[in-house]
């Protein structure tokens, strides 16, 4: 799914409405309908609907809903901002179209009896131009204090779409967002996701062509693209058809990293798997991954990297260390490797030591950073969008894939391209997550996917395994174990 800016996506809008294909005053109504049929759907009229509205379109979008709600005998009351502006012109209509009388509120002059009510935020949408202050602050400081279930509409009262939040900043905290057609780009950094809860995408009609047409460099990952992209495993095929990976890492009281990134990769459909580790690594991985294959890289360390053939593709780091023989070894394999690899944990403590490694990295690799470990690669910056950008700059300049590891992954792509990933959940925030990634990534990458598609559909296949582990394990009790174990989940559902 394309992201676009609050701009562009007022340019759809605005051309659908020139182009004759609706007009405003309809798109209005379609976007009351969708969050009509929305909440129909999951919430009983039982509950009594407050709905507070602005004076511009998601004010109007606020009213038509009230309409539609009250109509259809939901408990409705309508909370209206006093202030100067007047009302535009669409939202006017739905101001006269409702049939019930509403508040006029001024600050925190209102009332909400919290049992059973549904606060719905319609008072600014992506409209908002400046920071929320004076009686709107007040009223949006009132509503975050509330017991009750919030919803907002099309984007959080106080947030904007482009950028993030102030650490102080008054913002409407929601349950759920019912967003139209797009993910707006915030919702994708945690300084403003964490306002806007769980989102919801719906559909108001906006030409599909015209946003066919609008360009950008952010996208959101989509089942879609998995089942697009994913190659089917040919009937006729054999093991020598889907890749050598080659799982290089642990050390002592780490080899259970080297073993999760290693199950990954078998579990992914890699042909064959091998393990390089130290010496006494070889008995638990045995034990654990019989399928995969074992070569010895040291006796205490990874001190030499000897690969035992040809045609494979590496994934290093889970529980590498970083003793001194192990850095040499590391180096020396980045001098003679010329295929892309996917590089993790301490590979990348070893490269930010030594800022030079990275002209070393072949193209096209990819390396899966957590914020910390981009921070000691690249440097300090004062937001995830800051971050993010940056992470585009050196995704371009050392012509590699950059994963930056998080609450919504961000993928940046050589060619300046970002997609962010959507599936997963706070029971992945452990240890042994990461090591999980690493074995997918690399697995994928030997079965023959390019660097892009390897990794799009490996973040993607990680989270959506990490939420049936969820499912099945609950946040807490779910371990990177319980996702490996969840990734034939995620195939099977492909492949129904
Ligand atoms: N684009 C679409 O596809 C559709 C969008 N819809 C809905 O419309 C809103 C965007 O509506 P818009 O009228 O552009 O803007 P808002 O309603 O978000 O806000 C404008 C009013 O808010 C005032 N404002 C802005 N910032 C502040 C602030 N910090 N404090 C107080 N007041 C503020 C602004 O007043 P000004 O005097 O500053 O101009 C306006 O009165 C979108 O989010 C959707 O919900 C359509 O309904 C369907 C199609
Ligand atoms: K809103």
């Amino acid at each position: 799914m394309k992201i676009l800016t609050s701009t562009q996506i007022k340019e759809c809008a605005n051309q659908s409405i020139q182009s004759e294909i609706t007009t405003s005053l309809e798109l209005m109504e379609s976007s009351a309908l969708a969050c009509f049929e929305w909440l129909k759907s999951r919430y009983s009229n039982e509950h009594n609907y407050y709905i507070f509205c602005g004076k511009g379109n998601n004010g109007g979008d606020g009213l038509a809903l009230a309409r539609l709600l009250y109509n259809e005998n939901f408990n409705v009351e309508a909370f209206i901002i006093q202030s100067s502006a007047d009302f535009s012109e669409d939202t006017q209509i739905n101001f006269d179209k409702f049939p019930k009388s509403v508040y006029f509120i001024e600050g925190d002059d209102f009332e909400v009896t919290e049992e059973k009510a549904i606060i719905i935020d319609a008072l600014f949408g992506t409209g908002l131009n400046k920071k929320l202050k004076g009686e709107a602050e007040k009223i949006v400081s009132k509503l975050n204090e509330i017991n009750a279930i919030k919803i907002s509409i099309d984007i959080p009262s106080g947030l904007f779409a482009d950028s993030l939040p102030e650490e102080n900043q008054i913002v409407f905290r929601a349950d759920e967002t019912l967003t139209f057609e797009f993910y707006k780009r915030s919702f994708l950094h945690l300084e403003a996701a964490q306002y806007a809860g769980k989102i919801h995408v719906l559909d108001i009609g906006l030409d599909k062509n015209l946003i066919e047409n609008e360009k950008t460099d952010n996208y959101l990952i989509e089942y879609s693209h998995f089942e697009k992209n994913y190659k089917r495993r040919n009937p006729f095929s054999n093991k020598g058809n889907f890749g050598k990976a080659i799982i290089i890492g642990g050390s002592y009281g780490k080899i259970g990293s080297i073993t999760l990134s290693t199950l990954s990769a078998l579990r992914v459909g890699t042909g064959l798997v091998f393990t390089g580790a130290p010496e006494y690594g070889s008995l638990v991985l045995q034990t654990i991954a019989p399928e995969a294959m074992f070569f010895s890289c040291g006796d205490k360390y990874i001190e030499d990297i000897q690969i035992p053939f040809e045609n494979y593709t590496i994934g290093i780091g889970p529980g590498l260390g970083t003793e001194a023989t192990t850095k040499m070894a590391f180096e020396k394999m980045l001098e003679n490797e010329n295929n892309p690899m996917v590089l993790d944990a301490d590979a990348l403590n070893i490269i930010s030591e030594n800022k030079d490694l990275l002209n070393l990295i072949p193209k096209y690799s990819i390396i899966t950073p957590h914020p910390k470990e981009f921070e000691r690669l690249f440097g300090k910056t004062n937001s995830t969008l800051e971050q993010c950008e940056l992470a585009r700059k050196k995704a371009k300049e050392y012509e590699i894939v950059i994963v930056i590891k998080g609450h919504n992954t961000a993928i940046l792509l050589p060619e300046g391209t970002c997609y962010y990933n959507a599936t997963g959940n706070a029971g992945m925030a452990k240890g042994g997550s990461g090591d999980v990634l690493t074995g997918i990534i690399t697995g994928l990458l030997a079965q023959g996917y390019d660097s892009k598609l390897a990794t799009i559909l490996g973040v993607y296949i990680h989270g959506k395994a990490g939420d049936y582990a969820y499912e099945k394990f609950s946040q807490e009790s779910m371990t990177a174990q319980g996702i490996i174990q969840c990734l034939s989940d995620v195939f099977l559902e492909l492949n129904k």
